[in-house]
């Protein structure tokens, strides 16, 4: 039976197929060479240095909650986690199921100056070009989505375009894949893309066998500063946080209460 995930990943190739066929390939070209794409890893490297680093997710929805957050205004948010510590945000890019789009990540990444991942199924290299040009700095590799040859073609097509890389396992397997094939950010989402279910216990195992110098992200499922202070004790160094903002009324006050509960409890 076809998981979640390969029916995400299907939608995807089809949406791709068609948004190549009909592509303005000029003016996505000088769209990607406007955005020089700022440094996502240098970003989070700094911001870990002080405090956990936190990358802020701006969501609408998703497959497994539905709608998460009615009003909705990309801009406005982005600018609201900036000012509120984040070190960086990630923008959900996929309309299917997340209810995102491209002019979100656009209108994000235009209203700050901290760099920004785009959020989605990446499964053809025409998508960096589209990620660049939308002012992504960043972009998403599932190790889970991908042979080891599709994952290095993407991979180099990204280090082409000048773009980090957010590489994400869920096992064991897939982290020594993600380490093989030299990824320098690897996050560990403890959301099974198969099944959409939870599993915390795993982030917290799985950092132990890291053999390499990348920096962990923590994925999914956190909301609170002991969360974070848990992972942080596990060897994460930044975490992605979309739900549990999204929801809140300010977003931006509960960014800040993350961070500054995290420092109080004297991690
Ligand atoms: O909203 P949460 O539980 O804080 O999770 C954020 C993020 O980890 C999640 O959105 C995510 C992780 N990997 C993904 C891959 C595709 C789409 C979404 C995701």
């Amino acid at each position: 039976m076809p998981t979640k995930l390969d029916e995400i990943l299907a939608n995807t190739a089809l949406q791709v197929n068609t948004r190549k066929a009909t592509a303005d390939y000029t003016t996505l070209e000088q769209k990607a060479a406007a955005h020089t794409p700022r440094g996502f890893v240098a970003a989070l490297r700094t911001a870990a240095a002080s405090g956990p680093a936190i990358i802020s997710e701006i969501k609408k929805a998703s497959p497994s909650k539905g709608l998460i957050r009615a009003d909705f205004h990309p801009a406005t948010l982005a600018r609201m986690f900036e000012a509120a510590g984040a070190a960086a945000l990630s923008v959900l890019t996929d309309e299917s199921f997340f209810q995102g789009s491209l002019e979100h990540l656009e209108a994000a990444s235009a209203a700050v100056r901290i760099p920004c991942l785009r959020k989605d199924f990446m499964v053809d290299r025409f998508q960096m070009l589209e990620a660049r040009a939308s002012g992504a700095d960043a972009i998403l590799l599932i190790v889970a989505a991908h042979t080891d040859e599709t994952l290095s073609d993407l991979r180099d097509e990204a280090r082409r375009m000048g773009l980090d890389i957010l590489c994400e396992v869920h096992d064991r397997e897939e982290l020594n894949r993600a380490e093989q094939l030299g990824f320098n950010l690897i996050g560990v989402n403890s959301r099974d893309l198969r099944t959409f279910t939870v599993h915390p216990e795993l982030v917290t195992e799985l950092a132990q066998w890291k053999t390499t110098n990348a920096m962990m992200v923590a994925e999914s499922g956190i909301g609170t500063a002991a969360d974070i202070a848990k992972y942080r004790a596990a060897g994460y160094e930044a975490f992605l946080v979309g739900e549990a903002l999204m929801r809140q009324p300010d977003p931006a006050a509960a960014l800040a209460m993350l961070l500054n509960s995290e420092y109080s409890v004297g991690i």
